[in-house]
């Protein structure tokens, strides 16, 4: 976003406004009786949003810049203010009561609810309403007025306390209703110096949060490497008219937990202060995303796991025939009932109920959060499956299934991967540069215990000019949609997004075929605590397979 152009914006609105109180004939009026008649017409038509005495003090500023600079490892608290500074893991500075007047709170949350445009922001990372970028709400003249003020009073008060060049400031209004979250990202893009969070809840009973109502910022420390770990190590509450702010870092690894309460939403005016560019941090950061081993299949003889497992319409030459036809139209396809029904049972029973098998939960955090089993703890029937997804029979009826050469005098170095994963509440993986397919690959997915709305898997294609050619799920058309707000670290989509090739929709004994070319993407959507799971966890079986 360009400094100079959005102020503009806002002078040519002042410019509007001028136009409109001289064709009205407001001009010849006392301000005061301008104010009043507006004031019938379209309720309170000015805010006051002078900050509290206190950071408008030369002194006090002076002493919170000695604390920013400490090099104490001690949170700081001051009694008479509330100022907090926590220096661990990294440091965040919290400010309540920001404005002198809490009605201007009010007046905020008014305009919101009333007059802000949101869109639904729905991406791997995030689910919640975004608003467009300050600078662009002509028609919402206190957030305006909010903008205004962050760059008067806010900017250089911050400048001054971090000593950071701090060039201009971009800034849009978020709404998490039930459900929605932010999954945890370290802010670091472009020029973002300090990102900040101004809490709006002036709702009697309810200006602080509590835990229960979740919607927290959440803090995550980091290893050696730069990457955050588990658990949360702190936890922010929203509370009505407290300012929150962090210098941007490669350590400053921060979610917003999912809001579990219906009563009320958790709004926010949130954006950065921008200054230098974060290029040497972005370059140096690294992005860990564990690739999958995969190996040749495992020769078997006499080959008779299939018959002994699968439904055996799986295996009649027709069905085959017509499984292949499908997939070379449409590169997916779901088999209903593909294992016997006995089998289903007997491997979910395991899944369920055997404490012998061994969970091991996947991070860093900022990429993925769910559990994968140690294969070799696997007991009868699970080994029966695994050992039926690994061998050579598996490898050949898939030939016969895509015609893909993972079998035969043409299969050069067919290989697989396999991976049992257990999925429950607040876990997910996101996109990133692992996810992405190096290959064309076939995957096959199973669900056992399915759920709806947990383990959802979508797939895209993140960049039209890296998809490969020839078959598979690959996307045809760009659609370029830029968004004004300097947003979060991706594009969300819709429904109709043409990014979105497939979703896949958990069904039990269901065996998902995907086949996906080079460049696509892949993510497990983040499981929400309004997802039923009174049966237990989720459990997906996920193979990929390359010629
Ligand atoms: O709303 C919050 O508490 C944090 C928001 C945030 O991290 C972001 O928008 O990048
Ligand atoms: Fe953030």
């Amino acid at each position: 976003m360009d400094t100079s152009k959005s102020e503009e914006k806002l002078l040519e609105h002042n410019k509007e406004d001028a136009a409109e109180d001289v064709a009205n004939g407001h001009l010849s009026e006392p301000p005061q009786a301008k104010i009043l008649k507006r004031q019938e017409k379209n309720g309170p038509q000015t805010i006051d949003l002078s900050l509290s005495n206190c950071y408008t003090s030369e002194e006090y500023a002076l002493q919170l810049q000695k604390q920013w600079f400490s090099e104490q490892s001690k949170d700081y608290k001051d009694e008479t203010t509330g100022v907090e500074l926590y220096t661990n893991p990294f440091q965040i500075c919290l400010l309540p009561n920001m404005l002198n007047n809490t009605d201007s709170c009010k007046l905020l949350v008014d305009e919101m609810v009333k007059k802000v445009h949101w869109s639904r922001k729905q991406m791997d990372l995030y689910e919640f309403y975004q608003s467009t970028d300050l600078s662009n709400m002509i028609e919402c003249k206190f957030l305006a007025n909010f903008l205004q003020m962050l760059r008067r009073s806010v900017r250089p008060w911050l400048e001054k306390l971090t000593n950071l060049k701090l060039d201009y400031v971009s800034a849009s209004c978020s709404m998490y209703t039930c459900g929605d979250y932010l999954l945890v990202h370290d802010d670091l893009l472009k020029d973002r110096q300090i990102a900040f969070i101004y809490y709006l809840s002036p709702w009697e009973e309810n200006e602080l949060w509590n835990q229960e109502q979740g919607g927290c910022l959440e803090i995550f420390a980091s290893d050696d490497k730069c990457l955050p770990r588990f658990p949360v190590q702190r936890k922010i509450s929203p509370k009505n008219n407290q300012f929150a702010f962090f210098k941007v870092g490669s350590k400053s690894f921060h979610q917003v937990g999912e809001v579990t309460t219906f009563d009320y939403p958790r709004l926010t005016i949130n954006g950065w202060f921008h200054g230098a560019s974060n290029e040497d941090l972005i370059a140096d950061a690294i992005r860990p995303f564990a690739k999958l081993q995969f190996k040749p299949p495992i020769s078997v003889n006499p080959q008779s796991s299939v018959d002994l497992l699968l439904n055996e319409v799986y295996l009649k030459p027709t069905t085959k025939r017509s499984i292949q036809k499908r997939i070379e139209d449409n590169s997916e396809i779901c088999l209903y009932e593909f294992f016997r029904r006995e089998i289903f049972e007997e491997a979910l029973k395991e899944l369920l109920n055997d404490d012998k098998l061994k969970w091991s939960r996947q991070g860093p955090a900022n990429v993925q959060n769910f559990e994968v089993l140690d294969l070799k703890t696997a007991t009868k029937t699970l080994t029966q499956i695994i050992e039926l997804f690994s061998n050579t029979e598996m490898f050949s009826l898939l030939r016969d299934y895509t015609d893909l050469d993972l079998s035969g005098p043409n299969a050069a170095n067919p290989q697989f991967t396999l991976e049992i994963q257990r999925w429950s509440h607040g876990d997910y993986t996101v996109l990133g540069d692992g996810a992405i397919c190096e290959d064309n690959t076939l995957d096959l997915i199973y669900y056992l215990n399915a759920s709806e709305g947990a383990a959802i898997i979508t797939y895209l294609s993140p960049d039209t000019e890296q998809a490969g050619t020839g078959q598979g799920l690959k996307q045809t058309g760009g659609g370029d949609d830029v968004s004004d707000t300097d947003s979060l670290e991706g594009e969300g989509f819709d429904d109709d997004d043409e990014s979105v090739l497939l979703t896949i929709t958990p069904v039990d004994n269901a065996l998902n075929i995907v086949y996906r070319c080079e460049g696509t993407t892949k993510f497990t959507k983040y499981v929400s605590r309004n997802t039923p799971l009174e049966n237990g966890p989720v459990f997906v079986i996920s193979c990929s397979y390359k010629e």
